[in-house]
């Protein structure tokens, strides 16, 4: 009897068995569709795979934003010093990282000279203060039994011996400055307009003088043209001029070792600083504590240390990063230390691409590290001392989950700098004399962190065009150890989502 195909679709028909199939046919035909349905499945596994290839090729895009030291550059140091992952290509390969090293020794010098040299400007003032005559005295001056009843401080000789012995210093931080500058930097001016949280021409604009490195004019560029220079000349020319330098200013400093100690060590100039509530430990690039170690000529300098140092970044730094192993194997990174603000928040204030070039980064971000200094909350911007810093970060972050270009990208906030608020806290300082909304809350950091979360959290809510989770971690970022656990889970967690994306375009 003929089959009919009546009602039949003509696909199902062509593979039917043919009628009267004998059971040797039978046999044979169905180990042929075997082997086609393997061949086929093994097709769509390739094929998938390359989609998989395909979506990771596309860069991964992470921005670092936050107020000035806040530790933007921090973490990525941090990354990059323990050496993750095993292949950092372009900057961070081991060799390269192993040069930037030398670059750094001069960097912490400058911060350990001027650390001293600040102490030094404080000292002098105060000097000059107690030695004016209290009728003629200008201002109220710390220590003036006449104006505050507190006993004026007792310089004695040793301090203008000090003053005197250490002047070399100046020269030192000059000279350092210099280096640094002739190879990759840039003296440059902040004003108060160009990083308050709006810039706003009422604000009076205090010019501050910091040291810098420039984006277009940075470490890369200063490690490229050490080693052009190696390779032309040798040891010799540029190179050993610049070895010389470094050699003197390291001999300079190690000679100046007792006098520092001394001057970091005296009770007077310890009361000094403590009247003028002058934290120099806190400050950034803090390296008095070790200068036993770093004030020597055979110096060598850690990770740690540099980790720790301080220099500004200006403008827009980037750093590319090629996964060979875990999650992000095979994947590229692209990382951007956003160091300048000054078009970032005017470009999250307009969230019109037009109008700033910071927002060629913001376009197609997959995340953005935010970093809030949390143990700031009872410190004023240096640049405008006006603003409370705390405030400063809730305003740049409410204008960074409110950016409608944004609006897709994975936030994560770093509370960081705990270490720091540990130890204020445990000095004392009460929360609640800065933020009065604390109120009377245990003045711990347990504490103390989940109500500044709290606020985070609020803003985001608040503010995103969009619902979005609400990522964050409690950070020090200079602890190497734990920035690293925080940063593979942050790191999988972005990779997730990128693959998201890139699912859905
Ligand atoms: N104790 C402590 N110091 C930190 C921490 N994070 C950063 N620092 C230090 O704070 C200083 C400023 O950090 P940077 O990473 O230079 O800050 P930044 O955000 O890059 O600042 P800009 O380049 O001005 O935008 C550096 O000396 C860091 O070593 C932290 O969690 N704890
Ligand atoms: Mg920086």
């Amino acid at each position: 009897m003929g089959r009919s195909f009546e009602g039949e679709d003509p696909l199902t028909a062509a593979l039917a068995p043919p009628p009267n199939e004998t059971p040797a046919e039978r046999e044979i035909r169905e180990r042929t569709e075997c082997e086609a349905k393997r061949v086929s499945d093994e097709i769509d596994a390739q094929l998938r795979r390359e989609r998989e290839n395909e979506k990771k090729r596309k860069p991964v895009k992470l921005l670092l934003l936050g107020q000035s030291e806040s530790g933007k550059t921090a973490t990525l140091k941090s990354e990059s010093s323990c050496f993750r992952r095993l292949t950092f290509q372009l900057l961070y390969c081991k060799r390269q990282w192993s040069e930037e090293r030398t670059s750094w020794r001069c960097v912490i010098l400058l911060n350990l000279v001027r650390n001293i040299n600040d102490i030094l400007d404080i000292l002098g003032r105060e000097m000059a203060a107690a030695n004016t005559p209290p009728p003629r005295r200008q201002s109220t001056s710390i220590g003036s039994p006449n104006t505050s009843g507190v006993p004026l401080l007792k310089f004695k000789d040793k301090h203008r011996l000090l003053r005197l012995r250490l002047a070399p210093l100046r020269r030192v931080q000059s000279d350092l400055e210099q280096r640094l500058g002739a190879a990759a930097t840039e003296l440059y001016m902040t004003s108060a307009t160009s990083a308050a949280p709006f810039d706003n021409a009422a604000f009076p604009s205090r010019r501050e003088r910091e040291f810098s490195v420039h984006s277009t004019n940075g470490w890369k560029t200063a490690l490229e043209r050490f080693r052009v220079a190696r390779r032309r000349s040798g040891e010799s020319g540029v190179l050993r001029r610049v070895r010389d330098m470094e050699d003197e200013v390291q001999g300079v400093i190690a000679g100046c070792r007792e006098d520092m100690r001394s001057v970091w060590e005296d009770r007077v100039v310890r009361e000094m600083l403590s009247r003028r509530k002058a934290r120099v430990e806190d400050s950034a690039g803090f390296f008095l504590n070790d200068l036993d170690r770093i004030a020597r000529t055979d110096y060598q300098i850690t990770d740690d240390d540099i980790i720790r140092a301080r220099l500004r970044t200006v403008g827009v730094q980037e750093y590319r990063v090629t996964f060979e192993h875990g999650h992000s194997a095979g994947s590229e990174w692209r990382m951007y230390d956003v160091g300048d603000l000054v078009p970032v928040r005017l470009s999250l204030r307009s969230s019109c691409s037009s109008i700033s070039c910071a927002t060629r980064y913001f376009d197609d971000c997959d995340a953005i590290i935010f970093l809030a200094p949390v143990s700031c909350f009872d410190e004023k911007l240096a640049e405008d001392r006006r603003v409370n810093r705390l405030e400063d970060s809730y305003m740049l972050w409410k204008s960074v989950c409110g950016c409608k270009l944004l609006a897709r990208t994975q936030l994560v906030l770093f509370l960081n700098k705990c270490d720091l608020l540990q130890a204020k806290l445990m000095r004392g300082t009460k929360v609640r004399d800065s933020v009065p909304s604390f109120g009377d809350r245990r003045n711990d950091v347990a504490t103390a962190t989940r109500y500044f979360q709290q606020h985070f959290k609020e803003i985001l809510r608040t503010y995103s065009p969009v619902q979005r989770p609400f990522y964050v971690h409690l950070t020090s970022v200079i602890d190497t150890k734990s920035t690293a656990v925080t940063l593979g889970a942050v790191e999988e967690s972005i990779l997730r989502d990128h693959l998201r994306r890139a699912d859905l375009m």
